[in-house]
């Protein structure tokens, strides 16, 4: 499995046509939904359709994500026997609330792949945050499970919780975002923004993707094919910024070899976190398989 999350792509777990193309658009992640996208009338049907499209089909070289509902609905356990069975890489929580939450779902998921015969742990963890006691609890939330990847925020869901709405500019955004970021970093797992939900913005999309990996973050989930290419072009590492990592790494071997830890480059220092942050970029552009 890889750990490149710029782009998770939502799928309405009760849409099959959408379904049996969904791999075909190259977003880094997959992720099949049984929660909010799925009506009330239909999560029986989108819940065999998903396990069953992933028991079928072969989608080897994208990971896989479930968005299952909660454990405080009446669809959550339900969902977890099925689509545990169905082995995707990761299952997804939403309006993870506590640590709780997540320990919950990891105590269960731990059941059912002890009593199907599968390795203890296989299947990971992703846990939404969309909701202001979410944010308190976001670093409690990312140190729950070993088996957690990142943590992510649901913006639709948290400005509903505020009380407010989603600005272009996301300055209501931003504590939250802040708050996942650090304790995602902490934990030393990813951390994931949320959808933006107008998918003919592309302008919006571009000034929103460029704020938060300012922020620091991994990547974003996505709606809709057409808002992969704008997001992985931002989240890429471009040829000057892989070039001047490159002469980072050349120039710091250098100076270890006459034994310093510090030199200057075109005038600028260089030490050891410019020289991690170098390797940082070498290693997103073999990710996503740049080559220059
Ligand atoms: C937005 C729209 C209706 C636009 O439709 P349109 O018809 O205008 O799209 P077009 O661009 O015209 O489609 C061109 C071609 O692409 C195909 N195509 C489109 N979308 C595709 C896709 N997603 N996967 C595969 N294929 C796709 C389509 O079938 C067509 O194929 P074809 O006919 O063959 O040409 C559509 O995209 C869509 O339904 N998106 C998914 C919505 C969804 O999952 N929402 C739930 C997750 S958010 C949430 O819950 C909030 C959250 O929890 C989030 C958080 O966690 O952050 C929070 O609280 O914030
Ligand atoms: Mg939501």
């Amino acid at each position: 499995m890889h750990s490149l999350r710029r782009t998770m792509l939502y799928v309405p777990g009760n849409n099959p046509g959408m379904i049996l193309n969904v791999h075909i658009y190259g977003a880094d992640s997959i992720m099949f939904d049984l929660e909010d996208s799925v009506s009330l009338n239909e999560k029986d049907s989108a819940r065999f359709l998903v396990y069953n499209a992933l028991k079928t089909f072969d989608y080897r070289n994208t990971e896989t994500v479930v968005r299952v509902n909660g454990l405080n609905t009446p669809f959550g356990k339900e969902d977890l026997e099925a689509i545990v069975r169905a082995k995707p890489d990761i299952i997804r929580l939403p309006k993870t609330e506590k640590a709780e939450d997540v320990q919950e779902v990891d105590y269960l998921v731990t059941e059912i792949e002890n009593k199907i015969g599968l390795e203890s742990g296989s299947i990971k963890l992703m846990a939404a945050i969309e909701s202001a006691l979410g944010v308190i609890n976001a670093s409690q939330i990312a140190t729950a499970s070993a088996r957690l990847l990142g943590i992510a925020l649901g913006a639709e869901d948290f400005v509903t919780d505020l009380k407010t709405t989603r600005s272009m500019d996301g300055i209501e955004l931003l504590t939250a975002r802040s708050q996942i970021l650090f304790a995602a970093r902490a934990a030393g797992i990813n951390a994931l923004d949320t959808v933006f939900s107008d998918v003919n913005d592309e302008e919006g999309l571009i000034n929103e993707v460029k704020l938060i990996k300012q922020l620091g973050f991994d990547g974003k989930s996505i709606i809709n094919p057409r808002q992969i290419e704008p997001v992985h072009k931002i989240f890429t590492p471009t040829t000057e910024e892989i070039e001047k990592a490159t002469r980072v790494l050349g120039a710091i071997k250098e100076a270890e070899e006459k034994g310093s830890g510090v030199i200057s480059l075109d005038g600028k220092m260089v030490d050891k976190p410019i020289v991690d942050r170098a390797r940082r970029t070498i290693d997103l552009a073999n990710a996503a398989r740049v080559y220059i």
